[in-house]
């Protein structure tokens, strides 16, 4: 099921995430930008290339402030940007009137701007859902006839967050009022009903739905899935190569579980990484798991020197001498996808100078102690007593841990929550239905960190990795049932994925 909201609702959503101080109207402004960027740029690959010339109508509310930031991020990738600007600075709302102080690029009045623009790519961020009556201004009327103009003639144009003139509730022009066509209408966090109903599509062109950061809570269900499927014509490499690192001689079973893991989920490959006590060990007990050398954080940084690798674990089994400190700071610098895990995470809680260099291509993975060392305050804020509601969740403190760190926090436990650092969040509760109390098992945490990092190694976000590396976790737990013990895990998946992925 697919959600739209109306514009009321939208509002609320924003409204309520500004004030629960996880994110603020600027941030969700930028983020509003970038996502347009990046829509413009998957849509014509060719204008991205060529670093073209945009010219943004920036209106007088926040979808003005919008296409500042637009203007902005453009011009950041080299683009000629010029913005045609509708009513006074002063008059701007706080957060766009800081996009337009922030924009630096050429600035046009309305009244006096000349038309037809002869360049590449025409925005439209003159209203959006705060279109309140019909737009009767004669200047502004005839710029949204020439974007329309240059919607026909050149083709590459963009309504931001909707078309001028169109109301999001209705999808009706406003009676009497100008309106804008555009070839792709970019909105965000969810379609508008007026997306959809009477001539919004005639107006809207092609839809794109993006992410804005808005703070929801979702729980991990087998519908918000991915086909898991593996592409029919595809290499081994085009599903990605996942490094694992081993700890010492008789230490290399916990990732020996989380390789083979992370191959079962779909990694086209997997290579295990071990010091050179540890080869024989290894090897009389891995056969499609590739095995090598790694002593030193040279030899890790050559290994990582090859781009066919898409993501690493460190963790399980590694170490906590400096060493190993030594090559988790390697592989942090080098910011693939990274999962971190066990005695990465202790590495991490012993130096917050290591713990600055986290990107956002990590995933933690603690369980509640390792969350109180990593996180001691927030820890102890979830520990409290609930003496008043609302009561601090482990949702609020999954998320403030995020935040903190600038990583993904996937929090371990019968209710494991993951959560990212511009407060997306999701909860897999292993109850009801989901039960699973055979996973309390030594070793299972290893495995959920090479599920994170076989799917991390196939493309997957980190947090969409996270989710389902906890859905697929539980799956094979509740699919062996009594007696599982963590080696059976991996083992489980096909049956797992069997159910999940379009039989080929
Ligand atoms: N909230 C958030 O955090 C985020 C919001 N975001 C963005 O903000 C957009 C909503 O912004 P918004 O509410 O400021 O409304 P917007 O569409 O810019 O227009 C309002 C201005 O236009 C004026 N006006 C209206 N009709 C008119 C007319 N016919 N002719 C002339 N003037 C007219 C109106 O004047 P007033 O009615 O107050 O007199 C006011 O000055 C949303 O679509 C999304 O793009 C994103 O950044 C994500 C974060
Ligand atoms: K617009």
């Amino acid at each position: 099921m697919t959600e739209i909201l109306t514009p009321a609702q939208m509002r609320a959503t924003e409204q309520a995430a500004i004030d629960s101080g996880a994110v603020t109207g600027l941030a969700l402004m930028e983020q509003a930008g970038a996502a347009t960027r990046d829509s413009i740029l998957s849509y014509w690959p060719g204008l991205a290339r060529d670093r073209a010339h945009a010219r943004v109508l920036c209106g007088p509310g926040n979808n003005g402030g919008d296409g500042y930031v637009i203007a902005r991020l453009l011009m950041d990738r080299g683009w000629k940007v010029q913005v045609v600007a509708f009513g006074a600075p002063d008059h701007l709302p706080p957060d766009a009137r800081r996009n337009f102080d922030r924009y630096e690029g050429a600035l046009l009045d309305g009244a006096t701007a000349p038309r037809p623009f002869e360049g590449d790519l025409s925005v439209d961020a003159v209203f959006g859902t705060g279109l309140s009556r019909p737009i009767s201004d004669p200047t502004i009327c005839g710029w949204l006839v020439e974007h329309d103009r240059f919607t026909t003639r050149v083709g590459a144009s963009v309504a931001v967050d909707i078309p001028s003139g169109l109301d999001a509730n209705s999808g009706k022009v406003l009676d009497g009022s100008a309106c804008a066509r555009s070839a792709l209408t970019v909105t965000f966090h969810r379609a508008k009903p007026g997306h959809y109903l009477a001539q919004g599509p005639d107006y809207c062109g092609a839809l794109h739905v993006a992410g804005i950061g808005l703070m929801t809570f979702r729980l991990i269900s087998p519908d918000w899935l991915p086909d898991l499927s593996k592409a029919r014509l595809a290499h081994k490499y085009d599903h990605g190569h996942a490094l694992v690192l081993a700890g010492g001689h008789g230490k290399g079973g916990a990732a020996r579980l989380c390789a083979r893991a992370a191959l079962r989920t779909g990694a086209g490959a997997v290579t295990l990484l071990c010091p050179s006590n540890a080869l024989t060990e290894n090897a009389s007990q891995l056969d499609a798991i590739m095995l090598r050398q790694c002593d030193s954080p040279e030899d890790l940084r050559n290994c990582l020197a090859d781009t066919r690798l898409s993501s690493v674990c460190l963790g399980p089994g590694l170490g906590l001498g400096p060493e190993q400190a030594a090559l988790v700071a390697t592989a942090l610098a080098h910011g693939r996808g990274l999962v971190l895990d066990a005695d990465a995470i202790t590495h991490l809680a012993r130096s917050p100078e290591m713990a600055q260099t986290l990107h956002e291509g990590c995933v933690l993975t603690p369980h509640a102690g390792e969350f109180a060392r990593l996180f001691p305050e927030i820890a102890a804020r979830l520990d409290a007593p609930a003496t008043r509601g609302p009561a601090y969740s482990k949702l609020d403190a999954t998320r403030d841990a995020a935040r903190l760190i600038g990583a993904t926090v996937l929090f371990k436990g019968p209710d494991t929550v993951v959560a990212t650092p511009n407060g997306q969040a999701a909860l897999h509760a292993a109850c009801y239905d989901r039960a699973a109390p055979w996973l309390a098992t030594a070793g299972a945490g290893d495995v959920l960190a090479g599920l994170i990092c076989g799917l991390l190694a196939r493309g997957y976000s980190p947090f969409h990795a996270a989710c389902w590396g906890a859905y697929l976790h539980v799956d094979c737990a509740r699919t062996f049932g009594p007696g599982l013990t963590a080696d059976d895990l991996p083992d489980m998946l096909p049956r797992v994925l069997a159910q999940l992925t379009v039989p080929v």
